[in-house]
C-alpha cells in the first residue's frame, strides 16, 4: 500500500459573508488518484469550499495548502451563452488558451465527443455540452480536476455515463478529482471519499452498505437518506432547520470537522 500523495491541504478553515458563517472549521485533504465528492443540502457552502480550493476566495481564516505548480482543472456548473454569440466547440476550447488542434482533439477525444469539435455550442445536448466542458478543463492536464455539478442538466442515462466517464479519466489520468453532486445514488459508485457538508464538515468517509442513521434525515429528507444508505458514516449529531448543531448534541469541532480522503493505494 503506498503513501497517498496529497495534493491540496485546507486546515480549520473558516468563511465568514457578513453575519453568515458560511464554512466553519472545515479540514480537508484532497489525493491523487482519488475521487472525492461534496455532497450536502443547499446553501451549505460547498460551492464556497470549492471556490477556496480553485483560490478564488480567501477564508476569513484557516490555512491553504497547495502541492507546487498544482495544474488544477475547473469544470463549471453552468454555462452561460447568449444565443446570439456564434460560438462553435472549436473556439470555446480556444478559451482555455490551448492553441494546438492535436491537443483539443485529444482532450475531445477522451470525452467520447471528437466529433463535434467544429459544431455550435449551441446546439448541443445537455450531455454532450457536459463533455466539451470537461474535455476544456482535461486540456490543462490537470493534476487535480473540479467538477461543480457536473451531471446537471443530463438525462438519467447520460448521468450514468458521465460519472463512469469520470472515473476512467482518474484512472488514465491518475488525477485527483473534486466534485460537488446533488445525485447522491447515482455518485455513490463512482467516488472512493465522500464529505458530507453542512458549514462544518458532518461526517466523511468511503461509499459503503447501508447505513439507516436518523441524523440524515433530518438533513437530507427521508428521499435524501435512503440514497445515502449506501454510503456508510458516523454522523453523530443533530441539526436545526438552519443547518446548525444542536447543542446538547457534541459540537463538530469534537467529533468530525476533518474530512481526509480514503483511496485504495
Ligand atoms: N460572495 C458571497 N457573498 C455573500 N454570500 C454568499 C457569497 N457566496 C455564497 N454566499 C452564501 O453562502 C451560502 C453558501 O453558498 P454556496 O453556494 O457555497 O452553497 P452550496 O452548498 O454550493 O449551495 P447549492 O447546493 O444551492 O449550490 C449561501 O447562503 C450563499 O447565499
Amino acid at each position: 500500500m503506498s503513501h497517498p500523495v496529497d495534493l491540496i491541504r485546507l486546515d480549520n478553515i473558516n468563511v465568514e459573508f457578513g453575519h453568515s458563517h458560511v464554512l466553519q472549521d472545515v479540514n480537508l485533504t484532497l489525493h491523487k488518484d482519488c475521487i472525492t465528492t461534496l455532497i450536502g443540502p443547499n446553501g451549505a457552502g460547498k460551492t464556497t469550499l470549492v471556490r477556496i480550493v480553485l483560490g478564488l476566495i480567501k477564508p476569513t481564516s484557516g490555512q491553504v495548502w497547495l502541492q507546487p505548480n498544482l495544474r488544477v482543472g475547473y469544470m463549471p456548473q453552468k454555462l452561460h451563452i447568449d444565443r446570439t454569440f456564434p460560438l462553435t466547440v472549436k473556439r470555446f476550447l480556444q478559451t482555455a488558451r490551448v492553441k494546438e488542434l492535436s491537443k483539443m482533439h485529444g482532450a475531445l477525444k477522451d470525452v467520447s465527443a471528437e466529433h463535434l469539435l467544429e459544431h455550435s455550442m449551441h446546439d448541443l445536448s445537455g450531455g454532450e455540452t457536459q463533455r466539451v466542458m470537461l474535455a476544456r478543463a482535461l486540456l490543462r492536464e490537470p493534476e487535480l480536476l473540479v467538477l461543480d455539478e457536473p451531471v446537471q442538466g443530463v438525462d438519467i442515462n447520460g448521468q450514468v455515463e458521465l460519472y463512469n466517464l469520470i472515473t476512467s479519466i482518474r484512472k488514465q489520468r491518475g488525477c485527483g478529482v473534486l466534485m460537488i453532486s446533488h445525485d447522491l445514488h447515482l455518485v455513490m459508485s463512482s467516488t472512493d471519499h465522500v464529505i458530507c457538508l453542512n458549514h462544518h464538515v458532518c461526517c466523511s468517509g468511503r461509499p459503503e452498505h447501508v447505513s439507516t442513521d436518523p441524523s440524515f434525515i433530518d438533513l437530507f429528507g427521508k428521499q435524501g437518506a435512503e440514497s445515502l444508505a449506501l454510503y456508510s458514516h458516523h454522523h453523530n449529531h443533530n441539526h436545526d432547520t438552519h443547518g446548525d448543531v444542536i447543542a446538547d448534541h457534541p459540537h463538530p469541532n469534537e467529533h468530525s470537522a476533518t474530512a481526509h480522503s480514503e483511496c485504495n493505494h
